[in-house]
This record gives structure tokens, C-alpha cells and sequence, in this order.
């Protein structure tokens, strides 16, 4: 397929993935959130980490907060993406505890504010977590990944293709947000593996 097809077929396909999700009951979503959170406590990825990153959902998108009170308990830190000022489409990785205060970026998502997430203590760039909780709007059987389109994670990970400390990546949505592929990009830094309410997929596992 060439590049304007498939970006296209990206922004369509993007579309339905958003309406799919955000289509699914209150009560749906609880079911989901509670079966995702059971799968992320099962691995080791998740199990070993000292820090992990999460994210607060919208629109639809698979809650992974049920997690934080298991995550404290264990003396595991959790941070949240946050908007990097003067820095197009990338994030900062900043602490989220119950002194950390919020406001909602242009987006209309909750995060530590701006002077908070200044303060070099509070905040870590990506390298330095050990695994991250990536929110997809789409994926397929290889673990391939399709975000909100703003190439942000992407961004955020770009240092992956270079020699150093890798985090793990960690996908999760819906099950119901499986396709059966996804165009990879160029720029696409690959996921570990995605853990939805229903399964786990591994790339090269099919
Ligand atoms: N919960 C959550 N937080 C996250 C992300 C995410 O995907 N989910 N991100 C992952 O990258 C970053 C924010 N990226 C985003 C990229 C595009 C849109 C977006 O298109 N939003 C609007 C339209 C634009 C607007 O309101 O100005 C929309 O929902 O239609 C939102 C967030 C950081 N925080
Ligand atoms: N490392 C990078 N450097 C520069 N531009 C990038 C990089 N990664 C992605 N982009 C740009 O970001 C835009 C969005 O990419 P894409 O559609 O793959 O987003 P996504 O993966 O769905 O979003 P996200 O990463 O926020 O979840 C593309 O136009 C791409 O050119």
C-alpha cells in the first residue's frame, strides 16, 4: 500500500477503533478494567518493576488505575505522561502520588501540573522507567500498535533504536480493539507484548 493510502486507511481505521471503544457500556468498561488489572499483576514485567508508568483514560480507553493501590502496596512508584512544554509531541514521565497536583492539558487529560513536572525530582525521562503501560487504540496479533495519532509515545521512545537501558513496553486496550493487521511505520518502536481484558499477544507468536 503507498504512504497516502495507508494514511488513509490509518485515519479511518483509527475512527472506527475510537468508536468501538467508546461504545462500551459503564459497566463493560468496569468488567474490562478489572480483567485487564488481573493480567497485569500476573507478569513479571509488571511484578519486577520499580517504576512503572500508567495513564488516566479517556474517551473510551481501557482503566488502568485499578492497578495503583496493588502497585503502592508493593513500593512500586507510578508516573503519568505529561505534555512536554517546548518540546513538539513528546512526554516527560512525572510522579503521580496523592500530593501531586493536576490540571487537564489541551487535550482535556488530567496531568501533573507544569511546575510540578519542572522540578527535575519529580519527573523521569522514559529510559529511566522500568516498564511502561503504553494506551493503544488499535493493535493486531504481531503486538503491533496504533495510537491517538499524534506520534507521541513514538517520539518519547525514540532512544529504543539506540544502545542503552530499554524499558519494557507494555500495549493494552480492549480486546474488541484487535484488527487483523496493522500498517507498520518506519518510525513504529515495537511493544513487548499487549495484554488486553481477554489475552496477551507477543510479537512473532502467531
Ligand atoms: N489517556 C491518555 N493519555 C495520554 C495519551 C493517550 O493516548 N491517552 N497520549 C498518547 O499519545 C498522550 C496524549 N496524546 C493525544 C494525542 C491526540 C489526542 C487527540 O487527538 N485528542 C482529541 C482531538 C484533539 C483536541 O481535543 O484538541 C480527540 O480525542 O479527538 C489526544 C491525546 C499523553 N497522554
Ligand atoms: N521519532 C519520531 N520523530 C519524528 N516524528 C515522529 C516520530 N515518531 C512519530 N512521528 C510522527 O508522528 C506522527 C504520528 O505517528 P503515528 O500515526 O504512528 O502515531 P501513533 O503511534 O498512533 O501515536 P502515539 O505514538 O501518540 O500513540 C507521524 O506523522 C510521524 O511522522
Amino acid at each position: 500500500m503507498d504512504s497516502l493510502h495507508s494514511a488513509d486507511h490509518k485515519r479511518t481505521l483509527r475512527r472506527e477503533l475510537r468508536q468501538r471503544r467508546q461504545a462500551l457500556t459503564p459497566r463493560e468498561q468496569r468488567e474490562a478494567a478489572f480483567r485487564l488489572c488481573r493480567q497485569l499483576k500476573r507478569l513479571p514485567e509488571i511484578r519486577r518493576a520499580r517504576r512503572i508508568s500508567l495513564y488516566l483514560p479517556v474517551k473510551g480507553e481501557i482503566d488502568p488505575t485499578p492497578l495503583i493501590p496493588w502497585l503502592r502496596q508493593r513500593g512500586i512508584s507510578v508516573y503519568l505522561p505529561v505534555l512536554r512544554p517546548f518540546s513538539a509531541n513528546s512526554l516527560w514521565f512525572v510522579a503521580y502520588h496523592s500530593g501531586t497536583p493536576m490540571i487537564k492539558n489541551r487535550f482535556g487529560i488530567a496531568e501533573p501540573d507544569t511546575r510540578f513536572a519542572a522540578r527535575r525530582p519529580n519527573r523521569l525521562p522514559a529510559w529511566a522507567l522500568d516498564t511502561l503501560v503504553v494506551p493503544l487504540v488499535g493493535f493486531d496479533a504481531q503486538a503491533n500498535r496504533m495510537g491517538m495519532g499524534g506520534g507521541f509515545y513514538d517520539r518519547s521512545l525514540a532512544f529504543m533504536r539506540r544502545p542503552g537501558p530499554k524499558p519494557t513496553l507494555l500495549g493494552v486496550a480492549h480486546a474488541c480493539q484487535q484488527v487483523d493487521a496493522l500498517p507498520v511505520e518506519p518510525w513504529d518502536i515495537p511493544l513487548s507484548a499487549v495484554v488486553s481484558d481477554r489475552h496477551i499477544v507477543r510479537p512473532g507468536s502467531v
